[in-house]
C-alpha cells in the first residue's frame, strides 16, 4: 500500500516533451527495419556495466532503436588528438549518440576524448538538469535546477604553454560566435521548458573582457526573447545562493562559460541527489547531439557491479525526447524513478542502498 502510494507520487516527470527549436533531431528511422540507429560509445571504467543496463532496459521496453557500437580510442593525427574515422562516420550518419564516460590521463598523453568529441561535432551547448528524485531524501526537497554550459571553448580550449620553466600561461578563449549560439540555445530552452528567467553566471568584475563579452551577448539577444527575463549573477554569488536555497532557481535556466558550468553542475548534482550517479546531460549541436552522464569513469568501483546506471539511463531518456520518442522516454523514466523510490534494497550504494548494477536493472525492467 505504502509502496504503491510512493510509486504514484514519483511519476511526476523530470523531463518535458517540449524541445527547443535549436539543435532539433533530423534523423529518420531505417526504412527496412522501422528502427532508428543510434551510435553507442560504451566508454571506460564503469562504462560497459552501465551501458549494458541501458541496452537491457531498451530491449525489454522494445524501444525502436538499434544501437551501433562505436569505439572512441584516442588517435593522434599530426600530433592532434582525433576521433577514429569509423566513429565519426557512424555519428555523422546517425546524428545522435549515447555515450559512457571516457577517462582522461592526468597532465600527459592524449587530450580529453570527451572534449575532442564536443569539438569535432560542434556540440556547443551542454544541457545539465539536476532534479530531486522523489522517495530518496537529501538535504533539500524539490531541487529543480537547469544549467547550460558553453561546451567548446573557455579554459577548455586547451591553449596552454610554458613561457619559461616555472611560468605557465593558460588562455581562456571566449568568442562572440560560440557565446551567441549557446546563449540563444539557452533562451530557446527556457522558453520550451516554460521557465521565465535566464540567468547568465559570470565573473566579469575580474574577467572583464572575456566574461564581459559573454554577458554583453546575452543582453544583445534579449530583444529576440521578450517573454524571458534576463538576469546576471556573479559565479561566487550563484554558488552561495544555490547551496543556501536551490528553490530560488526552480523557475530559471542558468547559462555560463565552460569551466564555471563544469563545477556548478557537479554541485547541482550533489544538491539534488547527493550523488553523481543520477545526473544526466545532453551535448547539443546544430547537426549532431550526444547524450552522456555528468559523471566520469569511476575507476574506484569499475568492474564490481556497483555503479548506478541511472545517470546514463536518464541521459537516454533525454535522448528519446530529443528524437521524438516521448512515450518510450516516459515509460523508462517512470520505471527508473519508481525503482529508486521503492526502498534501499532497490538502490545502489551511492544512494545508500544495497542493490548491484544488475539487480537495479532487473528491478527497473520489472516496472516497465
Ligand atoms: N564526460 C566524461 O566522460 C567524464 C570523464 N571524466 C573522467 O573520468 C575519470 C574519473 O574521474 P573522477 O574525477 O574520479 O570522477 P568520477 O565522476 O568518475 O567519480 C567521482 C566519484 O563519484 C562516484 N561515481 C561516479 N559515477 C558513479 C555512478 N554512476 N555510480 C556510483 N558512483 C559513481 C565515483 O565512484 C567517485 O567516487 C577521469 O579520467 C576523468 O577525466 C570525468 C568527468 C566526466
Ligand atoms: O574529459 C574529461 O576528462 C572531463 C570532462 C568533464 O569534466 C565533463 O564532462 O564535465
Amino acid at each position: 500500500m505504502f509502496k504503491s502510494q510512493i510509486c504514484r507520487r514519483v511519476v511526476s516527470r523530470m523531463f518535458s516533451a517540449k524541445q527547443p527549436s535549436i539543435g532539433k533531431f533530423t534523423g529518420r528511422p531505417d526504412p527496412k527495419t522501422g528502427n532508428f540507429k543510434v551510435s553507442f560509445i560504451e566508454g571506460d571504467g564503469i562504462g560497459p556495466e552501465i551501458s549494458k543496463s541501458v541496452k537491457d532496459i531498451f530491449a525489454a521496453a522494445k524501444v525502436p532503436i538499434d544501437f551501433e557500437s562505436v569505439v572512441v580510442k584516442p588517435l593522434l593525427v599530426n600530433g592532434v588528438t582525433s576521433i577514429p574515422e569509423e566513429a565519426q562516420k557512424s555519428i555523422n550518419t546517425n546524428l545522435v549518440a549515447l555515450k559512457g564516460p571516457l577517462a582522461t590521463p592526468v597532465g600527459k598523453g592524449h587530450r580529453s576524448m570527451n572534449l575532442t568529441l564536443r569539438k569535432t561535432f560542434g556540440l556547443f551547448a551542454n544541457l545539465r538538469p539536476a532534479k530531486s528524485v522523489e522517495g530518496f531524501k537529501t538535504i533539500y526537497d524539490n531541487v529543480d535546477l537547469v544549467l547550460i554550459r558553453e561546451n567548446t571553448e573557455g579554459e577548455y580550449a586547451g591553449i596552454e604553454h610554458a613561457i619559461v620553466p616555472g611560468v605557465v600561461q593558460s588562455i581562456k578563449l571566449i568568442t562572440r560566435e560560440a557565446s551567441e549560439r549557446v546563449i540563444r540555445f539557452a533562451y530557446e530552452y527556457a522558453r520550451a521548458a516554460e521557465r521565465p528567467r535566464l540567468i547568465v553566471v559570470h565573473k566579469s568584475t575580474i574577467q572583464r573582457l572575456s566574461d564581459g563579452l559573454f554577458v554583453d551577448v546575452a543582453k544583445e539577444l534579449q530583444s529576440e526573447f521578450p517573454d524571458i527575463k534576463l538576469e546576471t549573477e556573479l559565479i561566487d554569488n550563484a554558488v552561495l545562493n544555490t547551496v543556501s536555497d536551490p528553490s530560488k532557481y526552480s523557475d530559471a535556466v542558468s547559462v555560463c562559460p565552460n569551466l564555471y558550468g563544469d563545477i556548478l553542475s557537479d554541485m547541482n548534482s550533489g544538491l539534488s541527489a547527493g550523488s553523481l550517479g543520477l545526473t544526466p546531460s545532453g551535448n547539443i549541436g546544430h547537426k549532431v547531439s550526444i547524450f552522456e552522464a555528468v559523471h566520469g569513469s569511476a575507476p574506484d568501483i569499475a568492474g564490481q557491479d556497483k555503479a548506478n546506471p541511472t545517470a546514463l539511463l536518464l541521459s537516454s531518456v533525454m535522448m528519446l525526447h530529443h528524437m521524438g520518442l516521448h512515450e518510450h522516454a516516459a515509460q523508462i523514466e517512470k520505471a527508473v524513478l519508481t525503482t529508486i523510490a521503492a526502498g534501499p534494497e532497490c538502490r545502489t550504494g551511492d544512494l545508500k542502498g544495497t542493490a548491484s548494477t544488475s539487480s537495479f536493472t532487473e528491478a527497473v525492467i520489472k516496472r516497465l
